[in-house]
């Protein structure tokens, strides 16, 4: 029997099919001509079945699977009333019937982040830079280079990487691998260099950020599916494998610095709010009435508060950070793994409503960024500067 929820179900089912074909076309630039053309049938009912899908057979989803040379793919996660699970008896973080935006609106209190000094700051000092372009090819690709290479060593260092600086860069330059240290950690530190070339280039683009590029981001970054050691909340040590680019199954939580257990959003709720995610990213940039430093750093603590995959959030999450500051013109803000436990409390302040802490601290990392852009700019040598060579290992 059909029932209410088997209903809803069945809505969600029809909507992730429409999504998915939706960002394909969108991502390859595939006009509905031509998939129409790819299925052997008529234009009128691909657009049937993006626009007011019917039951779609499951071979039909085969089919259409096929012309875009894709592999569907279904998991049964339980079932969630809520988008969030709230094990300490706490309120509700979120209503997930609202849009994005009205949430954030009240989350947020967007009059004390307006008024944050740094937001100016980072704005004069950009505007500074750029009115000294065009600056020395050279010495600019070279700091980016520079600039991948330290945020590749402390993006992985974050994450527990025991490679070195030094021998992230031996790895990255020359291909020499680090004796003793694992596999994994090299395949992290090349999935990354790879992802964040994947980023650079739709930087240059004007598409807008969409889960599939994320889901790629995720791909790319950890290449192949691994077997993970984790603990489960009740203190049981399990086995897990880390799918790649494929949302978690299993609900996801972080241990705070309090020692609280911080939940993050169910699976089956992750499509869902990346895409209102997204679309509210899309809508503040076209619109340009948030600072590009408060939309980053707000894009990045959202997209760490859903936590969409069983591994590599933190990593993806300040790519997707990266991408929103480098598409205004930023530098890329890199968060040193000496302030780790500086920027995991002021996410921890985010997840309870304070975004004060947060903006502060990645602007301050941004304003480090710029000030090393000014220097090249101005054709110094920042030699001597982090940006050149950190300290070997700071751990
Ligand atoms: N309280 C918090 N709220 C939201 N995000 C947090 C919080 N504390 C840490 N994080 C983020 O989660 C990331 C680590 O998450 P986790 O330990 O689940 O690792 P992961 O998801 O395996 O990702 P990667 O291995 O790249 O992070 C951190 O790098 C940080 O970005």
């Amino acid at each position: 029997m059909r029932t209410a929820s088997s209903s809803a179900l069945t809505e969600h089912l029809h909507h992730l099919v429409t999504e998915e074909i939706r960002d394909f076309l969108q991502r390859e630039g595939i006009t509905q001509t031509e998939l129409a053309r790819r299925l052997g049938i008529s234009k009128g009912r691909v657009s049937k079945l993006i626009n007011a899908p019917t039951d779609t057979k499951l071979s039909t989803i085969a089919h259409l699977a096929d012309a875009m040379g894709k592999e569907p793919m279904l998991v049964f996660v339980d079932q969630r009333r809520e988008a969030y699970r709230y094990p300490d008896g706490g309120g509700r973080v979120d209503e997930p019937e609202k849009s994005y935006g009205d949430r954030l609106r009240q989350k947020v209190n967007w009059a004390d982040l307006r008024d944050l000094p740094v937001l100016e700051q980072a704005t004069a000092m950009k505007a500074d830079i750029d009115s000294r372009r065009p600056f020395s090819r050279n010495m600019e690709e070279h700091v980016l280079q520079q600039t991948l290479n330290i945020w590749n060593y402390n993006s992985n260092a974050i994450e527990g990487n025991t490679l070195t600086y030094g021998e992230t860069l031996t790895l990255l330059l020359y291909g020499i691998t680090a004796k003793g240290k694992p596999l994994k950690d090299h395949l992290d530190i090349i999935g990354h260099r790879d992802a964040v070339n994947v980023m650079l280039d739709m930087v240059k683009g004007e598409r807008p950020l969409r889960q599939t590029d994320v889901r790629q981001f995720h791909q790319i970054m950890l290449k192949e599916n691994y077997p993970q050691r984790a603990i489960t909340p009740d203190g049981w040590e399990v086995y897990r494998t880390i799918h790649v680019g494929i949302y978690k199954r299993e609900p996801n939580h972080v241990r705070t610095s309090t020692g609280k257990m911080h939940y993050f959003a169910e699976p089956n709720a992750v499509a869902g709010l990346l895409r209102d995610l997204f679309d509210w990213y899309e809508e503040v940039e076209r619109e340009d009435t948030l600072h590009p430093l408060l939309r980053a750093a707000i894009l990045h603590h959202e997209f760490l508060a859903i936590h969409p995959f069983d591994d590599g959030n933190g990593r993806i999450g300040r790519i997707v950070m990266n991408f929103a500051l480098l598409r205004a013109g930023y530098p890329v803000a890199i968060i040193p793994v000496t302030n780790r436990l500086m920027y995991y409390r002021a996410l921890a302040s985010a997840d309870e409503g304070d975004y004060l802490t947060l903006v502060e601290f990645i602007g301050a990392r941004l304003l480090e960024a710029l000030d090393v852009q000014l220097a090249t700019a101005r054709g110094e040598d920042i030699g001597g500067s982090k940006w050149d060579t950190p300290d070997d290992d700071p751990r």
